[in-house]
């Protein structure tokens, strides 16, 4: 049997068998394993590679954002649209046939855009060019999930499917368990909150799915057998995503309403250019930039250039950004705002930067 086969028998099972507390530790394990063939799928496939396929994108800007979804929903559209970089649009499916990247400059930010192909069902296990667009969907920083408002619905549920399947997680935070791997010593499981969905005995049976037989694990969080399984296994990638539903000039007021509501939602008509802008701000907030000012001594700072960062960025990536040499000849720095306790505090390299920090550097 196929990884294909053997991953659509599990599913069958999975779905014929009833959840309860009797079938629980069952559905547990055929979770594990069912994760396990997914993973095998994931792995490059040679002729792929082989032939030069991948879209090797350089990476350029402060941040990278995928547009992903089925043909002829608009993206192509929507790139020239937003960017001054032009994408052939067409009526026709598959307009699209490799990646092609713009630049928002948005907010003094330089947002790198990548117009891919259209993805359908079964891009995760090789339709198309599916895999490709998805192994590029997993290096940006925020994915734009591109719907056309009259099949929205269906779309937006399919694609998730697939994204979920290859390990992508949409708009989650990794689950808070402490997971390590021992030489010896058994299973030590313990956990800081009520458990509903995992007990000791499945975390174990799930362990062994992957023969682990000795690690420490600590849930702080009522977590599900899934997200278990997303720790151990570990490559998961958790992503911001928006859902942009376009073409809603075909569609009826109240179904632009309806839409709109829709949690990490926006509405949008690429052909009437409506609700444009209203994407950038989502997108900006969606992106979470971290926008430094820089202070020279006896000065007030520079609010009219920000230096923009990707959240978590340290007094280092700063001085680099800065100056080439400017980290070698650092002694130290002085920070106000919110990364601090006090203002203005002394703080070292490591030290991590928040939104709209004032920074003033001091050298050697
Ligand atoms: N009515 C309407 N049509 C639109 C809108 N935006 C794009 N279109 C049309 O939709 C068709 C497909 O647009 P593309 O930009 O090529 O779509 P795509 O998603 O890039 O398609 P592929 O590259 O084939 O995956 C074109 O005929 C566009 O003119 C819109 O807001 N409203
Ligand atoms: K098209
Ligand atoms: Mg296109």
């Amino acid at each position: 049997m196929g990884i294909l086969e053997k991953i659509s028998e599990i599913e069958k099972e999975i779905a014929r068998t009833q959840k309860n507390k009797a079938t629980e530790y069952h559905l547990g394990l055929l979770k594990a394993k069912l994760a396990k063939y997914r993973a095998q799928l994931l792995e490059p496939s040679k002729s792929a590679a082989a032939k030069g396929e991948g879209f090797d994108v350089m990476k350029s800007g402060d941040a990278r954002v995928a547009l992903i979804g089925f043909p002829s929903v608009g993206k192509s559209t929507f790139l020239s649209l937003m960017t001054s970089t032009a994408s052939e649009a067409a009526s026709y499916e598959f307009t699209t046939l490799t990646c092609i990247p713009g630049v928002i400059e948005y907010k003094g930010a330089n947002i790198q855009l990548l117009d891919l192909p259209g993805i359908i069902e079964g891009a995760a296990q090789g339709k198309g060019r599916g895999r490709q667009v998805i192994a590029v969907a997993r290096t940006a920083d925020v994915v734009i999930m591109m719907l056309e408002a009259t099949k929205g619905e269906v779309q937006r549920s399919l694609l998730e499917k697939e994204l979920e399947s290859v390990g992508i997680r949409l708009n989650k935070c990794k689950p808070n368990i402490y997971f390590k791997p021992k030489k010896g010593g058994g299973i030590s499981f313990n956990s800081t909150v009520t458990l509903t969905q995992c007990s000791e005995k499945l975390v174990q049976l799930i362990l062994h799915e992957y023969k682990i037989f000795n690690a420490e694990v600590l849930f702080r969080e009522d977590c599900s057998p899934d997200e278990f399984i997303d720790v151990i296994v570990g490559n998961r990638v958790y992503m911001p995503c928006l859902y942009v539903y376009n073409k809603i000039d075909q569609i009826s007021m109240e179904e632009v309403d309806r839409l709109a509501r829709r949690p990490n939602s926006v509405v949008i008509s690429c052909g009437m250019k409506l609700n444009l802008e209203y994407l950038l701000e989502k997108l900006w907030e969606y992106l979470a930039l971290t926008c430094i000012f820089t202070k020279k001594r006896g000065q007030r700072p520079d609010f009219t250039d920000a230096i923009i960062l990707r959240k978590g960025a340290s007094v280092e990536h700063v001085c680099h950004r800065i100056h080439r040499t400017l980290a070698s000849q650092f002694k130290y720095a002085l920070v106000w705002g919110t990364s601090t306790k006090y203002s203005p505090q002394r703080v070292g390299l490591t030290h991590l930067m928040e939104h709209e920090d004032v920074i003033q550097i001091v050298k050697k």
